[in-house]
């Protein structure tokens, strides 16, 4: 299993894995043209093509013994430079009066753009056959997680300070949005889906024609739309548990449509980029040692040929690290090139 950036070739693995994604997953809609789009975009942010801060870079998860995509994420170099890109903020109003010895607060939903120009890790997905399971699907969804912090250190230069998730939000179980029949639902005349996948395309003018430019009082809202806020779909759990590992924290930003959380941190501040650390390649033929579980991601250095892999070993006190013939392929490096690796288990 190795991370590489998308090719024009996977245009048909993409839309296997944009047809699994199901609702509430609003990057990747089940559309050829705007997929072959996105496709295109990704390319030329990884030959540098792009400006640095309106770079798409979309990965995917390739399974290299039977040559199928498993999974896919991205990382989006700044977010609303283009098209405005909003959230709501829940604040709080003290409503006082000294007259009567009354003293309240009350929970409110501010419309803010407040992240414009931050980083964003997003459209992580790794389908059912590949979670969990025997070693060559161990560890997969954190391979796809974590390679993120790996890239971003190594290009660190070309990001910004801040970098945030958005996690899908709450469904019921006929895969409606309590928090967008109680609230969006008022000011689009579209269905939860149809607008999310509005958004998905990039057609989001909408939200800033349609949406109520006034703070909601979150007690006027219904008590199963307050529940959604800030909470995730049960799919989205391990990656919120992964994200909140590495620093990042929900500061009280949520979706507009489904109130689900928003994760956030400094860059600098993210563990796998802190301690990821650029050491020395040795390749001896043979088996070499391996660790019984997942632990030592790495990563080559290049962009546009850039890889990412679990390695069997760390590196040793003199930063080199011994890869077996078959990791050095995975990883495309040779004797004597710098891969970047984090040690998975190492403490905060
Ligand atoms: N689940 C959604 N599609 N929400 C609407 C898009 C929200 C997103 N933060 C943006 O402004 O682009």
């Amino acid at each position: 299993m190795r991370i590489r950036p998308i090719a024009e070739s996977d245009l048909e693995g993409l839309r296997v894995l944009a047809r699994e994604t199901g609702v509430g997953f609003t990057s990747l809609p089940d559309n050829t043209e705007f997929l072959a789009a996105k496709i295109a975009t990704a390319v030329s942010a990884f030959n540098g093509e792009t400006p640095e801060e309106s770079r798409l870079y979309f990965f995917v998860l390739e399974d290299e013994v039977e040559g199928k995509l498993a999974g896919c994420c991205a990382i989006e170099s700044q977010v609303g430079r283009e098209i405005p890109f909003y959230h709501y903020r829940v604040g709080t109003l003290a409503h006082s009066s000294v007259q009567l010895d009354l003293h309240r607060t009350i929970d409110t939903l501010f419309l803010s753009s407040d992240h414009t120009g931050d980083a964003e890790v997003a459209s992580l997905f790794l389908r059912a056959e590949y979670r969990g399971g025997d070693r060559r699907h161990e560890r997969n969804g954190a391979l796809l997680s974590m390679m993120r912090w790996l890239f971003m250190a190594e290009f660190r230069q070309t990001f910004p300070d801040k970098v945030l998730a958005e996690m899908r939000g709450l469904f019921d179980a006929d895969g409606r949005s309590p928090f967008w029949e109680c609230l969006g639902s008022h000011f689009f005349p579209l269905d939860f889906s149809e607008a999310d996948r509005l958004t998905g395309l990039g057609q989001k003018s909408f939200i800033g024609e349609l949406m109520p430019k006034f703070p909601i009082y979150t007690p006027f809202l219904s008590e199963e739309a307050r529940a959604c806020i800030g909470q995730v779909h049960d799919d989205t759990r391990p990656a919120l548990a992964m994200l909140k590992k590495e620093g990042l924290r929900w500061e009280g930003f949520i979706d507009i449509f489904d109130g689900g959380p928003t994760v956030e941190a400094y860059i600098d501040d993210v563990r796998g980029v802190r301690l990821s650390r650029p050491c020395r390649v040795e390749i001896k033929a043979g088996e070499l040692e391996q660790t019984p579980r997942p632990r030592w991601l790495a990563a080559n250095t290049t962009m546009a040929d850039f890889r990412a892999a679990w390695v069997g070993r760390g590196p040793d006190a003199e930063g080199v690290l011994t890869l077996s013939e078959a990791e050095a392929e995975r990883l495309e490096v040779s004797a004597g090139d710098t891969l970047r690796i984090l040690d998975t288990d190492e403490e905060a």
